[in-house]
């Protein structure tokens, strides 16, 4: 195994040794599948709210995720009180910001989150990382337009320097870049984009190998792999019949992650930024 194969596959043994606590303010679309994704996975979920009580909750948390999908004001009020609580516990914030750049709501609700929380990871689908950065990418409702990977690696490189923040960006091939590297991971399986939530689970997956490793980069690399290799484990056995099939296997699946899940499953590679002339290494 590479050094990196060997680095991730120790995290997922983390992981599952430490049981981090994922304090989750979410979406309500997706809540249920989200605690039973990260159970699967061997960690351990909670969902907290109200104002009075996230301060204290994300305190005692081993990551906060901040995800605006169904957000309120009220919400989005909370969240800042919770994630300012986490940055003055150093405890690492993950933001998924559902669908920015659809209504001005969402996208004035992410600037702030980003101006007021040190966030430490940024994972999105192309049309709402694009559309933090500022450019002008369709989005319908929740769901990302086509892009490649390059134009990703490229968007997500920009959003890390902009944010100072390890940023994901996910679809057909997901990248992470950490303002100098990206790498492009790829697994999972087409059938994850008729799971809703899938996206939203995985920022929350992304959250319990956060809790374990401060190496944001490293963490999300992992996460993503290990992902997209339950992901393509359960379509092996489940595609021919369907989503919802495909949805309990896939949970099946993160619960039977082991350290060499990966390999032959998903692939990790790595290079360096654009500038640099985007080689792999
Ligand atoms: N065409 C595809 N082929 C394989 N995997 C895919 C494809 N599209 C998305 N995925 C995988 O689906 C997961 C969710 O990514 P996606 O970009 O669809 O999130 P999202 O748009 O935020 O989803 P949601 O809003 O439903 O939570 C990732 O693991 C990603 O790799
Ligand atoms: C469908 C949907 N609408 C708001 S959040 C959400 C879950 C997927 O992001
Ligand atoms: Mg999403």
């Amino acid at each position: 195994m590479s050094t990196l194969e060997q680095d991730i596959a120790a995290l997922l043994t983390k992981v599952q040794k430490a049981r981090p606590l994922v304090h989750n303010m979410t979406n309500v679309v997706v809540t249920n599948f989200t605690a039973n994704g990260l159970l699967a996975l061997g960690a351990s979920p909670v969902m907290a709210y109200a104002r009075e009580e996230v301060a204290d909750m994300a305190k005692v948390a081993g990551a906060l995720v901040l995800n605006i999908g169904t957000l309120s004001t009220e919400q989005v009020d909370a969240m800042i009180i919770a994630g300012k609580s986490a940055n003055l516990h150093g405890v690492p914030v993950l933001l998924d910001p559902v669908g920015v750049g659809a209504t001005r709501l969402r996208t004035e609700a992410a600037e702030r989150i980003l101006r007021e929380v040190k966030i430490a990871l940024i994972r999105g689908n192309a049309s709402e990382i694009a559309n933090l950065v500022g450019e002008v990418s369709d989005i319908k409702g929740v769901d990302a337009a086509e892009s490649s990977a390059e134009i990703n690696a490229e968007i997500a490189l920009r959003a890390s320097h902009q944010f100072n923040a390890v940023v994901a960006i996910t679809g057909k091939e997901d990248v992470i870049a950490d303002g100098a590297h990206y790498r492009i991971i790829s697994g999972g399986d087409v059938l994850l984009t008729q799971v809703t939530g899938a996206g939203c689970l995985l920022t929350s997956v992304l959250g319990a190998f956060a809790a374990v490793e401060r190496d944001m980069m490293l963490a999300g690399t992992a996460g993503l792999a290990y992902y997209g290799a339950a992901a393509a484990r359960a379509a092996e056995r489940t595609a021919s019949l369907g989503p919802g099939s495909f949805q309990v296997a896939f949970l099946d699946e993160l619960a039977k992650l082991h350290p060499h899940s990966v390999k032959g499953y998903a692939t990790i590679a790595e290079a360096s930024s654009m500038a640099a002339g985007g080689e792999s290494r």
